[in-house]
């Protein structure tokens, strides 16, 4: 109910109030009057405030039926006329009883509107001014008429002053309340705007989490209650950074704005849905009967995400992973259900994302695994307990070695040595790639500068960026600082970044490319062919060189479908005037096949695996040159 509407019904109570209690006095007075005059046997003005007494319960009739002014109007005519009556059937002005109008006056300043009040006064004048007439023409008797004159004038600009003065006394008091109430409201107004604010998100317009965890609190008591399920969905954006950062912060915003939405559409008017925080929202499911119901839910929102977002006249592609917990299977609270509900949606990420998972206690053990490994890895940069590895690259056509690209390894005290593939991607998700993709490229340029001090003066050594450092890390700072403390030559250092490091298509980025290439280090795309298929973007981009997808190359000989990308990436290559080198080459079928497509260059077991720094320098030093395809045939 709103606020002016229970003031108004507050008023009306507070009137009706009144009203009794001026006709309770009226009645009492009247009475006790009565009983006097009685005594005297003045039947005449016994009569007179006899039937003003009994007045006064009809008007409490409409008084109780809602009519307060219609009340209050009768009760103060009606004592006007009793009073009119005594002074007519007494001394006439001189009576006593003409004491009463100013009180009336009060009363009915209080009680009246306006229009009513004026019309009172005006009534009450009306009866004073017949008293008086009355006394002067000899109408009533008892009164020498010489000095009525005078008390009619009196009684007559007394009665009108008090009339003002009572009207600006309640015109006052109205108006003062008037502006308390517009105050009040005013403050009721703010008040509720204060509490809408703590408890919503200010760009979703959904609740936040204070008032998501009332609101689940509440439905785990009802679950409880009527023995039902309750499902806590924690969702999360797949790209939503991806948007962000290609798109713009605004964008960002009408991103999420409209994915609210869509998660709103998803669920019933009964459901909770909440923003947690950034791009993650928490769903209530309340009232279910079997989890079946949950996954058919987490089903739809997924489908829901997948229709394309119109974000800036662009069409943008999304998807979300689901975390979801049940209450009261996998917690008590709200605060235990969202914990789980975090590690189900952590495990569906995992799991490739666009899906969702339920908790169970072997996503907590192998999230627990995954932080644990952070925690280690922390300390592993800290310890500086990495090494670099490096694989041999070889030119195919001149047989010649041309430098090696650096693999990172992790010698852990416990797991011995972890490969890459095992702890990149946790490095990624924690953003502790920044600081060992910075050992990375230092050592890597070190090592460089101590070889080619030793001659090898016409090899480089290719390093790896992944796509964190760019967006989280200052890149461009980090590469000249390695290039500046170790001496190396801009010309021997090759960085390698993925195609989804080239997601982000913005001129920033491609500036800063261009920067690095510009200062004569050679930039190249990894693993081509697996991520982004929009090409447009080599254009864009100034890299120097693309490497094929192991993937392809080691299924080369095995189907006619990989042949024909591998040709295809080649002609693109060459077509854009970039080299390109083929990872992952293993047989010498392979090899031969990529040199005749005309692939520049190769590494791969074929020619040598990965191998410690001492173990690449011995192997340069002997000058290995690749047997020419021609002579093995
Ligand atoms: N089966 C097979 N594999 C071959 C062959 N030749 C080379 N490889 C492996 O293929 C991977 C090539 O590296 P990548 O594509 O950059 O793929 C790398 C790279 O994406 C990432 N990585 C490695 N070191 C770093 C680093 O320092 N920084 C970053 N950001 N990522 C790194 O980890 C991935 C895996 O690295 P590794 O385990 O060292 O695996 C290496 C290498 O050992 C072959 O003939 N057959």
């Amino acid at each position: 109910m709103s606020n002016t509407r229970l003031d108004d019904m507050e008023e009306a109570t507070i009137r009706s109030r009144r009203v009794f209690q001026f006709a309770l006095l009226v009645f009492i007075a009247f009475s006790g009057t009565a009983a006097q005059y009685g005594l005297q046997s003045r039947w005449d003005v016994v009569l007179s405030l006899g039937l003003g007494a009994a007045l006064m319960l009809p008007s409490q009739w409409l008084n109780h039926r809602g009519h307060h002014e219609a009340a209050a109007g009768m009760v103060l005519a009606v004592a006007t006329l009793s009073l009119f009556s005594i002074m007519w059937f007494s001394d006439g002005l001189r009576d006593s009883s003409l004491l009463g109008y100013p009180v009336i006056l009060i009363g009915a300043g209080q009680l009246l509107r306006p229009r009513h009040f004026w019309l009172l006064l005006a009534f009450m004048l009306g009866c004073v001014v017949l008293l008086g007439l009355g006394t002067l023409n000899g109408w009533r008797t008892g009164i020498t008429p010489g000095t009525e004159l005078d008390r009619l004038t009196d009684s007559v600009s007394i009665l009108l002053i008090n009339g003002f003065l009572v009207w600006f006394l309640t015109y006052d008091m109205q108006n003062a309340l008037v502006r308390l109430r517009a105050q009040i409201a005013r403050f009721h107004a703010s008040e509720k705007n204060l509490t809408y604010l703590a408890q919503h998100d200010g760009l979703t317009r959904l609740p936040n989490r204070i008032l998501g965890n009332e609101l689940l609190t509440e439905a785990m008591r009802v679950a409880a209650e009527e023995k039902n399920l309750v499902a806590m969905l924690f969702v999360d954006l797949d790209n939503f950074k991806d948007v962000n950062d290609s798109l713009g912060h605004s964008a960002g915003d009408d991103f999420l704005v409209q994915v609210a939405q869509r998660l709103r559409e998803s669920v019933r008017q009964t459901d909770i849905v909440c923003r947690q925080g950034g791009d993650e929202f928490l769903i209530g499911l309340t009232g279910l009967q079997h989890p079946d119901a949950v996954a058919k839910v987490s089903q739809d929102i997924l489908q829901k995400m997948q229709a394309p977002f119109q974000l800036r006249g662009i069409e943008v592609l999304a998807s979300c992973s689901i975390g979801i917990a049940l209450y009261p299977q996998h917690g008590n609270s709200f605060d235990e259900l969202m914990r789980h509900a975090d590690l189900a949606m952590y495990h569906a990420k995992e799991a490739g994302r666009n899906t969702f998972r339920f908790f169970s206690e072997d996503i907590r053990s192998s999230v627990t695994e995954s932080l644990h490994l952070i925690s280690s890895l922390r300390q592993a940069v800290t310890q500086e307990e990495f090494v670099l590895h490096y694989q041999p690259v070889y030119d195919l056509h001149s047989g010649r070695l041309l430098g090696a690209e650096a693999l990172v390894r992790w010698q852990n005290p416990k797991l011995g040595m972890v490969s890459p593939g095992l702890f990149i991607t946790l490095a990624e998700k924690s953003g502790l790639i920044v600081d060992i993709g910075q050992w990375v490229l230092t050592e890597a340029c070190r090592q460089m500068q101590a070889w080619r001090q030793e001659g090898a003066t016409d090899l480089f050594v290719s390093v790896n960026l992944s796509p964190v450092q760019f967006s989280r890390g200052n890149v461009e700072a980090v590469i000249a600082q390695a290039l500046r403390e170790t001496g190396l030559d801009p010309r021997q250092l090759e960085l390698e970044v993925t195609e989804s490091t080239l997601i982000h298509d913005t001129e920033k980025f491609i500036t800063t490319l261009g920067r690095i290439q510009h200062s004569g280090i050679r930039m190249s795309i990894d693993d081509f062919g697996t991520g982004y298929s929009n090409l447009s973007y080599l254009q864009r981009f100034p890299v120097h060189k693309l490497k094929i997808d192991q993937s392809f190359v080691r299924r080369l000989m095995q189907g006619q479908k990989d042949v024909a990308m591998v040709s295809a990436i080649i002609h693109l290559a060459k077509s854009l005037q970039l080299t390109v080198t083929a990872e992952g080459v293993e047989n010498e079928a392979t090899r031969e096949a990529l040199t005749r497509m005309g692939c520049d260059q190769a590494q791969g077991y074929l020619f040598a695996r990965p191998m410690p720094a001492k173990d690449f320098e011995a192997y340069w030093r002997t000058r290995p040159t690749l047997t020419p395809i021609s002579r093995q045939i």
